[in-house]
């Protein structure tokens, strides 16, 4: 049995210049998941449910789980000296880390502290989401905007933890993607699944089909392709939507399905966060052997202009993501 602390450390070795830094990092993060897990495993006995009275620069409701799981891993990643600051969804601007390792660190994370929000208060997982770049500023030099506007491909590293009948924490930094599973009797992430990949053809796809009438041609002609009946292609597809980004990415990435989330009438740049939702999990998707476009083009090639822009978002199994792109393309202007 391989603990995430170990495997870290193996990787690191494969690396000639590595520093440890970077090992450091995720090791924080590590922290903060399993503070966040604790919580959440007991949800209903402390006082983290229901909302926290507080909205973000998206307007929207913050739970009290989404400002926990903010503090608890801003507060790890700035004790841990490696990072020189921080963006999140449930900050309205960067925060730069003041300690004076921060100031020489190399790297900066983007996080979605708590994804899946709408399901916190009734017990359906949800999940967190990080994006790790090198910053673009040099050493020593206070940080800003530009250190985190950057496209997805330039990502060092991305993941995120999975809070479900299990907790797991799923990552990558460029060299496949690998899941550890938490064992709370001894409180480590131990290696699960390595060099995960997306099966070849899959059959479930994940899209809030309430907002049919808003979406795109191209996402409605999709759905229809999908509940179509052709025993060649195995369709109609199973249709399955959780709410949390983070739990439909998981499935469909080990059983081998899509998620959508297009522009629609009241997202008219879709509802995710390019930064710290897309480019994380489409890093994911890509070395899984997936795709994730924005319906048109590859997400990883997006350069982001603000910290929570959003992006329409289809990902999953290469072949599924490919046909939605096909209808988008068909139907962009209709
Ligand atoms: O309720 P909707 O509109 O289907 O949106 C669900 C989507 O929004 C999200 O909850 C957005 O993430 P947050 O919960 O982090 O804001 C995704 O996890 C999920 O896939
Ligand atoms: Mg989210
Ligand atoms: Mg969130």
């Amino acid at each position: 049995m391989k603990t995430l602390g170990e495997f870290i450390i193996e990787k690191q070795h494969e690396f000639p210049h590595a520093t440890g830094e970077l090992s450091a990092l995720l090791s924080a993060i590590k922290l903060g998941a399993k503070i966040i897990n604790r919580d959440i495993n007991k949800a209903g006995l402390v006082d983290i449910i229901g909302a926290n009275g507080s909205s973000n620069i998206q307007g929207e409701t913050q739970m009290k789980l989404d400002v926990f799981a903010n503090e608890t891993l801003k507060a790890a990643l700035e004790a841990r000296g490696v990072v020189a600051g921080i963006a999140s969804e449930e900050e309205d601007e960067l925060v730069i880390f003041g300690n004076d390792k921060a100031c020489h660190a190399k790297y900066v994370v983007l996080m979605d502290p708590l994804d899946g929000s709408s399901n916190i208060d009734v017990n359906v997982s949800v999940g967190t989401i990080f994006s790790i770049y090198h910053r673009v500023t040099p050493i020593g030099e206070p940080i800003s905007e530009k250190d985190f506007l950057q496209p997805g491909h330039q990502q060092v590293a991305a993941g995120y933890i999975i809070y479900g009948s299990s907790t797991m924490l799923v990552y990558t930094t460029g060299c496949g993607v690998h899941a550890f599973t938490y064992d709370p009797s001894i409180g480590v992430f131990c290696l699960s699944h390595e060099n995960v990949q997306f099966p070849k053809f899959g059959n479930i796809y994940s899209i809030n089909e309430g907002f049919y009438w808003k979406f795109p041609v191209g996402v409605k002609k999709y759905i229809k392709y999908c509940q179509e009946e052709d025993a060649k292609t195995k369709r109609p597809y199973t249709s399955r939507y959780i709410g949390s980004l983070v739990s439909d990415f998981h499935r469909n990435l080990l059983k081998g399905g899509i998620y959508i989330y297009p522009n629609t009438a009241q997202y008219s740049k879709g509802k995710l966060r390019l930064l710290y939702e897309c480019n994380p999990i489409a890093f994911l998707a890509e070395q899984a052997g997936g795709k994730a476009s924005d319906g048109f083009n590859r997400v990883l090639e997006i350069n982001p202009t603000e910290l929570h822009q959003r992006s329409p978002f289809f990902v999953g199994v290469k072949s599924m993501v490919e046909d939605a792109e096909k209808f988008m393309e068909e139907f962009k202007d209709l």
